[in-house]
């Protein structure tokens, strides 16, 4: 006997049947949420919405969102991650008032953060609000110019393996895969700068570090629903209790940081270091002028204005926000200039001429100087965004200008870099490498040329400064006594890889490398 139905299996039939059809009439409700808001919208398919082919691994990300930008003239239009709905602005003016002008509408990125469970996850990236705020404010001053001058002698220690290694190869005639070995170079980096340990991951390719920090960003399945649980549904993690990173990679992290932060107080020891500068806010609230590089102790700990496992999730964040992205934006540059043989002999005679100036010698402010080289560095990063898609959320409802959209709290909005920063409208001839595009008298306000592959706002990358500085010490120790040459599949057209969200190269970038003729 059955509970609807005289027997059992009439009762299966049924609920299977309610259950479906319960599932049917969810999906066709979440699918007409842009209808029902007045906003066009890319038809989705169920059950992945518009993402299939990126969940499928046949179109990367940043290029899918790229397609839909280019579906289209409206300035804003709707779409689907699986069932949320996401909302993908194209028109600079409206990307201006989000990211600048309207800010306290769009405060957060609404990614996952669970500071309590996941120490690892608190960090700048993804914290929200005044939390937000108020540790933007404290840690602006890690970055500033005379900072990273204190800092530029690291950068230079860590370009001697590199140089060597690159010296070796060019001697054996042999061909260098530059996305590897660029990240090795600035993994050392912000394992120095922000850890405060020196690793030299270019001779010791299974240095611990590097061994932790590979395993967190490696590809598989777990890191991909961490890294695209972002577009699709950030709560995921939470119902999962998917971590930032596994327990071993956490643990190491963490006590590394204790072991350093221990040591330095102890000993009073100080290192001109991004650590010494989060101790130093640690203990005082405040990180200390320019050139004041000591750490004031304070023994009582309910007097430190942030904990340990804060320090470490900040450092977390610069390894995972600064080494890639750095990297990629390097040997993206090396791989343009090895296609560009006269471009390339252009940044070498600047570098030439600039050191000359300065006694041979690479100084902080020679590198100041070499402007041209700085052009290549932003046209690299106008054709290869390697954040290639900007997210926020709406934080509270927003009457969109211009338009009779009313954008309620919670809304999911992307940013198409890659799509904006390759529009013939703003960029002719956009698959060119152009650096002549970045000289002051070309730049045009941002409507008529957005640019943005640090974001923009004040919610942009908080380490413009580092990434930039790193990426173009990190090309001038490469290009000043070798040039650089197409190679294996560099010659064909360059794959992106569908399995991660940055812009990266599938197969690498393999460069052959000869001795430099003068
Ligand atoms: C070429 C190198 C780099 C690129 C292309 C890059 C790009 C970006 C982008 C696109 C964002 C999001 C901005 C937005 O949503 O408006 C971001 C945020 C961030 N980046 Fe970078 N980045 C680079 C280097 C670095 C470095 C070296 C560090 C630190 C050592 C760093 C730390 C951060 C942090 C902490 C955030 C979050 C800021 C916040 O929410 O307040 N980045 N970066």
């Amino acid at each position: 006997m059955g509970l609807l139905f005289s027997d059992t299996s009439s009762d299966i039939i049924a609920f299977l049947l309610i259950g479906f059809l319960a599932a049917y009439f969810y999906v066709k409700q979440a699918y007409s949420y842009w209808k029902r808001m007045g906003v066009k919208y890319v038809e989705p398919t169920f059950p992945f919405g518009n993402f299939g082919p990126t969940i499928f691994q046949k179109r990367v990300s940043g290029e899918l969102i790229a397609d839909v930008y280019n579906s289209s003239n409206e300035p804003f239009i709707g779409m689907f991650g699986v069932l949320r709905p996401l909302l993908v602005v194209r028109d600079p003016k409206l990307v201006r008032s989000i990211f600048i002008k309207d800010f306290q509408y769009f405060v957060d990125r609404g990614v996952y953060i669970d500071a309590k469970n996941d120490p690892l996850s608190g960090h700048l990236f993804s914290m929200t609000g005044e939390a937000w705020k108020n540790l933007r404010v404290k840690m602006s001053p890690l970055f500033t110019s005379g900072k990273l001058k204190a800092m530029f002698s690291t950068l230079l220690d860590c370009g001697e393996p590199l140089q060597k290694y690159i010296s070796k190869k060019a001697a054996m005639n042999q061909s260098v895969e530059f996305r590897e070995l660029a990240a090795r170079y600035t993994t050392d980096i912000i394992a120095s700068v922000g850890f405060g340990i020196d690793v030299n991951t270019i001779d010791n390719p299974d240095a611990e570090f590097r061994r932790y920090g590979r395993k967190a960003l490696e590809i598989n399945f777990k890191n991909g629903l961490r890294v695209f649980s972002i577009l699709i549904y950030p709560k995921i993690r939470k119902l999962l209790t998917l971590k930032s990173v596994d327990d071993d990679v956490e643990r190491f992290m963490i006590n590394m940081v204790r072991e350093t932060l221990t040591y330095r107080e102890k000993n009073n020891v100080s290192r001109k270091d991004l650590m010494q500068l989060m101790i130093q806010l640690r203990n005082i609230g405040k990180v200390q002028n320019d050139g004041d590089w000591d750490t004031k102790i304070v023994g009582d700990e309910t007097k430190k204005t942030l904990t340990l496992n804060e320090i470490a999730a900040q450092a977390w964040v610069f390894f995972i926000a600064g080494f890639e992205t750095s990297s990629s934006t390097l040997s993206f540059c090396l791989y343009e200039l090895a296609k560009n043989a006269d471009i390339q002999k252009k940044v070498q005679n600047e570098i030439d001429e600039i050191k000359k100036q300065h006694n041979g010698q690479l100084s902080y402010d020679a590198v100041s100087e070499m402007k041209y080289l700085d052009w290549c560095i932003d046209e690299t990063l106008r054709k290869y965004p390697i954040v290639p898609i900007l997210n926020r959320e709406c934080g509270q409802t927003y009457k969109v200008p211009g338009s009779n959209y009313v954008m309620e709290k919670g809304t999911a909005i992307l940013i198409p870099v890659l799509g904006i920063q390759r529009d013939p409208k703003y960029y002719p001839k956009p698959d060119e490498f152009i650096p002549e595009r970045f000289k002051p008298e070309n730049i045009k306000p941002f409507e008529d040329m957005p640019y943005m592959p640090f974001g923009d706002g004040p919610r942009n990358c908080i380490g413009i400064r580092l990434g930039k500085l790193q990426t173009k010490v990190g090309l001038i120790l490469s290009l000043q006594n070798h040039s650089y040459h197409l190679t294996g599949n560099t010659l064909g057209e360059l794959k992106m890889s569908p399995n991660t969200f940055a812009l990266t190269p599938e197969d690498g970038i393999n460069l052959k490398i000869t001795p430099r003729s003068i």
